[in-house]
């Protein structure tokens, strides 16, 4: 008869795990702790081990290594509720045969155990890693997020294509960083493009390199992001945004890992993982004929869809907490009112605009404890129609305050920051002008109160074709 060893400090775990067991005819022991899970193990040898990962005194993953060296190569499935990212990578890298989160339902225990008791051990498990903390951490305790963890851990360790899906705000940068850092790759280069923010007439020289004189102002050659990745990852933000022609070079890239600079006739060797993300639904692009279906099923290996925040309200007081802490001389504490003020409101700006609304509270908060008035308006819906002029002003002036900042940690912008984030505002401006004025030259430019010669200047220095 096959033996379990449940080593959990929540009694009703043990006891609905040990009820199940016994049903498939198991003999169960049950410990209330690593150390005493560790005793029986010594005492009696077990077929496998069912273990939780916080517990009293000796950790789950640190009791890990201690069972394997006393029950040698043993499944062990390891049980969490309470996990952040580094829980969810070492439970995957230690060779659990399987990491399930709490809560679980009886079938899939019931599945696990199972499979755990017919499953030959490979010769060799690898042991398990220390896992370094991370200043951009994943923070969040919801059960949601605990299966992002587990998601993340496993496609992690492996090379696959990833897209991520989600409202804009969820972490998907976040996300991506996340996958990185917890990969082979982790100390190779990590490229992050976002694709709405390329000028299109620079697009393919900035993705893909161009040879010196390719076109005008090109007075060297430059290698592209995608060569820059080689080894790494390469994450595309708003990855459904790529313009046609360029998705199907994107495609070549990923699948021969050789690019064609601009200019060049001879390919140039890259390989990376790529993550893609992007807040549309890419399946919908391609019904829509935007997004090729061939690149999609690409970059679609690995799915995952990070759900908005109003979706894991349970995280917020913890991510408030996290984002206070990272300006120790400014206010940390909320008052229980803002506390229910925070997780009241419905963050369509999602985890960005909850972090943005606590350094607005922190640099409003004069007295040392953040209450419901220090915090700021906020955001309405997209598309909701109470949207106000100031509404639009607000968050157009932080999404450039946002863009600024990405242009002047670049060093490839350097010396061309104003020009840059000029033209990216001018270019919809002008565009929006002429299609008010039904691409008629003389309205547009009156109403924009530029010469005409000059607006058409404009528009072919962003080239914008008159159709
Ligand atoms: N779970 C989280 N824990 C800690 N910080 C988070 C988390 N999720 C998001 N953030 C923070 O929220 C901000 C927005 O995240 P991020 O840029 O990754 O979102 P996004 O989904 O990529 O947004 P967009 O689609 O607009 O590019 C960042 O400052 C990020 O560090």
């Amino acid at each position: 008869m096959p033996s379990i060893l449940i080593v959990d400090d929540e009694q009703s775990i043990c006891w609905g795990i040990a009820k199940l067991a016994r049903q498939i005819g198991c003999e169960v022991g049950t410990a209330a702790s690593a150390e005493e899970g560790l005793k029986l193990a010594a005492e009696s040898p077990y077929d496998l081990v069912v273990l939780d990962v916080r517990l009293p005194g000796m950790d789950g993953l640190t009791a890990f290594e201690q069972f394997r060296k006393t029950l040698g190569q043993v499944p062990i499935i390891i049980i969490t509720a309470f996990g952040d990212i580094d829980t969810a990578v070492r439970a995957v890298r230690s060779g659990a045969f399987e990491y399930l989160v709490k809560p679980f339902d009886l079938a899939s225990i019931r599945s696990a155990i199972q499979r755990a008791l017919e499953y030959t051990p490979p010769a060799e498990v690898p042991a398990a890693e220390a896992v370094p903390s991370s200043p951009d951490k994943l923070i969040g305790q919801t059960p949601i997020m605990q299966e992002l963890f587990k998601q993340i851990a496993l496609v992690a360790a492996t090379d696959t294509s990833v897209v991520l899906q989600g409202e804009s705000g969820v972490g998907k940068e976040v996300v991506a960083r996340a996958i990185h850092r917890h990969s082979i790759a982790s100390d190779q280069p990590f490229v992050a493009v976002n694709i709405a923010a390329l000028s299109p007439s620079l697009a393919e020289s900035e993705l893909f390199g161009h040879t010196a004189g390719a076109f005008t102002g090109a007075s060297r050659a430059r290698d592209g992001l995608l060569v820059q990745a080689n080894g790494g990852t390469l994450f595309l933000d708003e990855v459904a945004d790529i313009p046609l022609p360029l998705q199907v070079k994107l495609l070549r890239a990923v699948e021969e890992g050789e690019v064609l600079p601009v200019g060049a006739d001879q390919p140039v060797q890259t390989r990376f993982r790529i993550i893609g993300a992007s807040h549309q639904s890419l399946k919908q692009c391609v019904q829509s004929g935007t997004f090729r279906h061939d690149l999609y099923f690409r970059l679609a290996a690995f799915e995952i869809t990070i759900p908005p925040l109003r979706e894991r309200a349970n995280d917020i007081p913890l991510l408030a907490q996290h984002f206070a802490a990272r300006r120790p001389h400014a206010p940390q504490t909320f008052s229980d009112p803002a506390i229910v003020e925070l997780r009241r409101r419905p963050w369509h700006g999602n985890v960005r605009e909850l972090r943005n609304a606590v350094e607005h509270a922190q640099v409003v908060c004069r007295s040392g404890v953040i209450t419901p008035e220090h915090l700021p308006t906020p955001h309405p819906a997209l598309g909701d129609d109470t949207v106000t002029t100031a509404d639009v002003q607000t968050q157009l002036a932080e999404l450039l305050f946002r863009r600024a900042e990405e242009l002047l940690n670049d060093p490839e912008a350097t010396g061309n920051v104003h020009s840059l984030l000029l033209s990216e505002v001018e270019r919809p401006l002008l565009l929006r002008a002429m299609n008010h004025y039904a691409n008629e030259y003389a309205p547009a430019a009156r109403a924009l109160g530029l010469h005409r010669t000059t607006l058409k200047k404009k528009l072919d220095d962003y080239e914008v074709s008159e159709s």
